[in-house]
């Protein structure tokens, strides 16, 4: 049985217009985490922090006034808003998430509801702005990410106990709305908010404050996007109301990991935010354990796209505003991969055929062509391919190189071999198929 809920979901599944359209054909994207949190870079007084760079403020070994005033410090001179989209549109990103304001409270933007932000810094700048206007100059689509938890406001509250609790928080909920219409009002062509720090169990109670702002963010800017991360349901339910139904344009639910079949997904549209290191999002000068490598990364990618979904790398840039070489070099050879096989990611998304050892297919939502992204080639190069009834495989090919065509061999009914030749696979091989529907005439028994 259903419970009427005044505030969960108030659509059941995809959204369907454009904008979202453009959203979910995206597959790939930019984080980048920034703020004052890369000027100790995971260290402080000589002591190493494990953490994630950007919770230092919570370490013991850096006292809360230390790290409160960080922004006295805060000028990034060689910050440079167009390299930074430059590199993003080299490396295939269609859309970047920047972080306006993380759990610290520190404003990237000169907000005329904090004192906390970059005109009281000695870089006194607007930063969102130049990176809006340079990444909207290279055709990639701006979303601002935006922490409700607020470490520096005197109103934030994590729960709501007193009565001088309530009053507090009530004081933080109007500070959150007015930052927020803030940043719509001052960044209009960013096309969504990507939400965080809304695991609160105060903020788990405000459904209705919640909802009313989704719908007054969405009348500001219609269409607006905003992830499963946003609000509460009526019962402190997040992501999935109490009913089961997701809340919000898409799941945001997908944090350093991967969901791995297409029942993971339930169908949803989802985006999977991604640290290189296993758990860095802000800059940490000494990234310890493992470091994912572009291939680690492109099958990530191209794993997210096969299941309908988007894949956002993270990028920590420095204390000075420069991004660090290991994350450059990814960049330079996933864009390198991107460049040549950037057709089975754009516009592309899940189809139902049996996923095979050899890698992830992917289907182009307009043409319907559809691309094996081949990772790992079995001993004997065949490829199997079983698709369901009534398919017919017209032409397959290489999307690159010399147009190869492959002569599927049946062994059984909707079941191929196709037969790589080429000796070891330097990157992961695209190859193209285009298939038909049979009418309804079957073919003959043979
Ligand atoms: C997108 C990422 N989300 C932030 C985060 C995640 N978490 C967190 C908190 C409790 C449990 C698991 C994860 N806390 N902060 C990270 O700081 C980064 O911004």
């Amino acid at each position: 049985i259903s419970m009427t809920l005044e505030h969960g979901a108030h659509r059941i599944g995809k959204r369907i217009d454009s904008k979202m359209s453009r959203w979910r054909n995206y597959g790939f994207g930019q984080f980048i985490h920034w703020g004052l949190y890369a000027i100790p870079g995971g260290h402080w007084n000589g002591e190493y922090y494990g953490g994630a760079a950007e919770w230092i403020r919570s370490w013991k070994g850096m006292p809360n006034e230390d790290y409160d005033n960080l922004y006295t410090e805060f000028d990034p001179v060689d910050f440079d808003p167009k390299a930074w989209a430059e590199q993003a549109k080299d490396m295939g990103a269609r859309y970047m998430i920047i972080t306006t304001k993380h759990h610290d409270g520190f404003c990237l933007w000169p907000s005329e509801f904090t004192d906390y932000d970059v005109t009281n810094a000695p870089y006194g700048q607007d930063i969102i702005g130049p990176l809006v206007e340079a990444y909207d100059a290279e055709g990639i689509d701006v979303y601002l990410y935006f922490s409700v938890m607020d470490w520096n406001h005197p109103g934030y509250r994590s729960k709501l106990e007193t009565a001088e609790d309530r009053e507090a928080y009530e004081g933080f909920k109007e500070f959150t709305r007015n930052q927020l219409l803030e940043l719509l009002e001052r960044y209009p062509s960013t096309k969504g908010l990507w939400f965080d720090g809304t695991w609160d169990a105060a903020w788990k109670e405000q459904a209705e404050f919640a909802d009313n702002l989704a719908m007054e963010m969405r009348e500001m800017i219609p269409g607006l996007i905003i992830g499963s991360r946003f609000r509460p349901d009526d019962y402190g339910n997040r992501h999935f109301d109490s009913n089961g139904d997701l809340m919000g344009d898409y799941e945001q639910g997908w944090e350093r990991k991967l969901p791995d079949t297409y029942e993971d997904t339930k169908g949803n549209d989802w985006d999977c935010v991604m640290t290189v290191p296993e758990n860095q999002w802000g800059y940490h000068s000494d990234w310890r354990g493992h470091v994912k490598t572009s291939y680690e990364l492109i099958e990530m990618l191209v794993k997210s796209v096969s299941l309908d979904g988007n894949f956002v790398m993270n990028f920590g840039p420095n204390g000075q505003g420069e991004i660090r070489k290991e994350e450059r070099q990814l960049a330079k050879e996933i864009g390198e991969w991107m460049h040549k096989n950037q057709k089975a990611i754009y516009d592309c998304g899940y189809i139902d055929w049996e996923k095979q050892d050899w890698g992830y297919y992917t289907r182009n939502r307009e043409s319907g062509e559809v691309y094996m992204i081949v990772f790992n080639k079995p001993i004997n190069g065949a490829l199997r391919i079983k698709t369901p009834a009534k398919i017919n495989l017209d032409k397959i090919f290489d999307l690159n190189g010399p147009q190869k065509t492959y002569r599927p061999e049946e062994i059984h009914r909707n079941e191929y071999f196709i037969h790589l030749d080429e000796a070891l696979l330097e990157t992961p091989k695209v190859i193209v198929i285009q298939y038909s529907e049979a009418t309804n005439q079957t073919k003959g028994y043979d």
